[in-house]
C-alpha cells in the first residue's frame, strides 16, 4: 500500500483541506497521513476564523511522519504565511520525497484569503521548484505568472511561465473558465488537454483539494503524469456530479462514489 501525506489546513465542514485530502487518499486505496498547517472555522457558506499553526509545530509534525514512515507522495495545500512555507520547503529539501503535488491555495471559493499576500512570492520561490506538479486554478495562475488568464487561449503561455519559475509540470485548471471545465497539462515539451463538460452545480467546495490529492495518489501508484491527470479528472468529475447538497452554500464533493455505487447507497 502507498503512503500519502497531505500538508494543508483543516476545514471544519469536511469539504476541503485535510478532510477532503484524507477521504480522497482512502478512496484511492492509499494510507493517508496529515500535517496540519492551519485550523479554519468554515462551512459551506464561508470561513469565519483561521488559526495558523506555529512553524515549529508544523516542522515537528513533518519530522514525526518522515522519521518513522515511508512517504510515497506529498500533497501541499493551504500554507498561510512565509515562515510556514520556508519550514515546509526546508523539510522537503531534507527528506526529498519523490512526488510532490502543490495546490497553490490562495482564496477559498467563498472569498476568504487563505494565503497572506506577502507569502505568494515565497510560495513561488520555495515550493514551486520542489513540485513534481503544480495545480493552479485560473486566479492562482494569474498571481503566480503575473499574466492575465481568463480564456483557454491564454492558458498555454501562462503554463510556460510557471515552468520557467521552477515547476517540473503544471496543470492549469479550467474550473473558472466560461463554458467547459477544460484543464491544460504542460511539462515543458508536451501540451495535453483534459476536457470536461461543466456540471451545473454550486456544490464545488473542495474540488481543487480533491483533484490534487487524487493526483498525488495516482502518481504514487505509478501512473504516468498524463494517465494520472486523466484518472484524477475522471474522479473529480464524478465527485462533482454526485456532490452533496448539504449546508446553505457551496456543498462538498462526494469522495466515495464508486464504493457507494457498489454498496447500493447511491440515490
Ligand atoms: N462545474 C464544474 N463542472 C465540471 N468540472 C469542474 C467544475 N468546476 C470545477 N471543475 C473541475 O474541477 C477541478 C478543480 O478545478 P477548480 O474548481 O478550478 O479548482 P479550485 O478548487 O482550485 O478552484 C478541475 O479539473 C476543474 O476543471
Ligand atoms: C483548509 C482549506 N483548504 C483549501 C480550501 C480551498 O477549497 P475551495 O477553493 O473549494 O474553497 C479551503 N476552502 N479550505
Amino acid at each position: 500500500m502507498k503512503h500519502l501525506l497531505t500538508i494543508a489546513g483543516s476545514d471544519s465542514s469536511g469539504g476541503a483541506g485535510i478532510q477532503a485530502d484524507l477521504k480522497t487518499f482512502a478512496a484511492h486505496g492509499t494510507f493517508g497521513m496529515s500535517v496540519i498547517t492551519a485550523v479554519t472555522a468554515q462551512n459551506t457558506q464561508g470561513v469565519t476564523m483561521v488559526q495558523d499553526i506555529d512553524a515549529e509545530v508544523i516542522e515537528a509534525q513533518i519530522n514525526a511522519v518522515f522519521d518513522d514512515i515511508r512517504v510515497d507522495a506529498v500533497k501541499i495545500g493551504m500554507v498561510s504565511r512565509p515562515e510556514i512555507i520556508k519550514t515546509i520547503a526546508d523539510r522537503l529539501r531534507y527528506y526529498k520525497p519523490q512526488i510532490v503535488v502543490l495546490d497553490p491555495v490562495m482564496i477559498s471559493k467563498s472569498g476568504y484569503p487563505l494565503l497572506a499576500p506577502e507569502a505568494c512570492a515565497t510560495l513561488v520561490q520555495e515550493l514551486l521548484p520542489l513540485a513534481t506538479l503544480v495545480t493552479p486554478n485560473l486566479p492562482e495562475a494569474e498571481v503566480i505568472s503575473g499574466m492575465k488568464v481568463t480564456m483557454k487561449e491564454e492558458m498555454r503561455p501562462v503554463a510556460e511561465r510557471i515552468l520557467e519559475l521552477g515547476a517540473k509540470a503544471v496543470l492549469v485548471k479550467g474550473g473558472h473558465l466560461n463554458g467547459s471545465a477544460d484543464d491544460l497539462l504542460f511539462d515543458g515539451s508536451t501540451e495535453r488537454w483534459f476536457m470536461g463538460d461543466r456540471i451545473d452545480t454550486k456544490n464545488t467546495h473542495g474540488t481543487g483539494c480533491t483533484l490534487s490529492s487524487s493526483l498525488a495518489a495516482n502518481l504514487a501508484q505509478g501512473l504516468s503524469l498524463a494517465d494520472a491527470v486523466a484518472a484524477s479528472k475522471a474522479y473529480v468529475t464524478e465527485a462533482i456530479e454526485y456532490s452533496l447538497p448539504i449546508g446553505g452554500g457551496c456543498g462538498p464533493t462526494h469522495h466515495f462514489v464508486d464504493l457507494y455505487r457498489k454498496a447500493g447507497w447511491l440515490k
